[in-house]
């Protein structure tokens, strides 16, 4: 991966836009490029997501841990504009938005790689990379994708993801995981991306798909987005997290920094995570004793 270039021209065409901010309004100074403030999601009358808050920041990575069902899932289906929430605020760049479909959350700057790393698999590599945003040449009503510029938009965006070479005309199916994932990360940053989110896959993985995964996130880091990774493996959060975020029965049970706790911490607090997230609301409810 190269520096914090955005990888958006391709030649002969004009450079995407990069997303606007939300309402057109500058950033915020100093405000992070994503932010939940106090979200609840409900399903029916309980609570996926409780009042949970996290902040991030360019060239960080956030770690989102938690056992299963903790919300994890719903936090990316939040930011990716799957799903709604129903109370709280959800703030890019310092401002409200709120997504109705997951284009308006791309076009904030904000990039999923699903845990599927979603393909549409008969298609070629590089449609599967432009995906409705095909350069074109002519004008209505003769306008048509201009083909030479895209296969090689793509494979030029692709080498700068590591992928030097490829063959952008094979199908995607036949892509490894591997470079499906540097396809993600290549659309990702081509648009204009501010915002990675990683979500790892649930099923055991090998070292080797853990590898990947973590370079993904460290390679969009060092290219300076903002990254939230998904993980319910603290050892692996640990190696390339800056922020520890652990979420148990839909609330914030711990908000750590790397100076704040050790690789065998996080694992303790994640395994221990409902226990804590049950104290958390105790004391929430109790009156403070030291307080007469
Ligand atoms: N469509 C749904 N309808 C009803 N309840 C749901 C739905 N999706 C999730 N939930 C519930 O919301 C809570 C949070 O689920 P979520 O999938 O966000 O957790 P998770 O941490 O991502 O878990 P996993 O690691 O298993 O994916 C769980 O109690 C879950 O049962």
């Amino acid at each position: 991966m190269t520096g914090p270039e955005r990888v958006g021209a391709v030649e002969g065409q004009e450079p995407l836009p990069f997303p606007d901010s939300p309402g057109g309004l500058p950033p915020v100074p100093g405000a992070p490029v994503l932010e939940l403030r106090g979200v609840t999601v409900r399903y029916g009358s309980v609570p996926a997501l409780d009042r949970v808050s996290l902040r991030m920041h360019p060239g960080t990575v956030t770690c989102l841990l938690g056992e299963n069902g903790a919300g994890k899932s719903t936090v990316v289906q939040v930011v990716s504009g799957v799903r709604r929430h129903d109370e709280g605020e959800l703030l890019v760049d310092g401002r409200p938005v709120r997504f109705r479909r997951p284009r308006q959350a791309r076009s904030r700057g904000i990039a999923t790689i699903w845990q599927d790393l979603a393909v549409i698999p008969l298609m070629t590599v590089w449609r599967n990379f432009w995906l409705g945003d095909e350069p074109t040449r002519g004008i209505w009503p003769f306008r048509r994708i201009d083909v030479d510029v895209a296969r090689d938009g793509a494979a030029r965006a692709l080498a700068r993801v590591g992928l030097p070479g490829l063959n952008v005309n094979q199908p995607a199916a036949s892509l490894a995981p591997g470079q499906r994932h540097s396809l993600a990360v290549a659309r990702a940053l081509h648009f204009g991306a501010k915002v990675l989110v990683v979500d790892e896959p649930a099923a055991p993985l090998t070292v080797a798909q853990h590898a990947l995964v973590l370079r993904t996130v460290v390679g969009a880091r060092d290219a300076g987005l903002a990254v939230l990774f998904v993980t319910s493996t603290p050892a692996y959060a640990h190696l390339v997290g800056d922020r520890f975020v652990l979420l148990a029965g839909g609330r914030v049970a711990a908000d750590l920094t790397r100076e704040d706790v050790d690789v065998d911490g996080l694992t303790r607090l994640v395994s221990g995570g409902e226990a804590l997230a049950t104290l958390t609301a105790e004391l929430r409810r109790r009156p403070d004793p030291l307080v007469t």
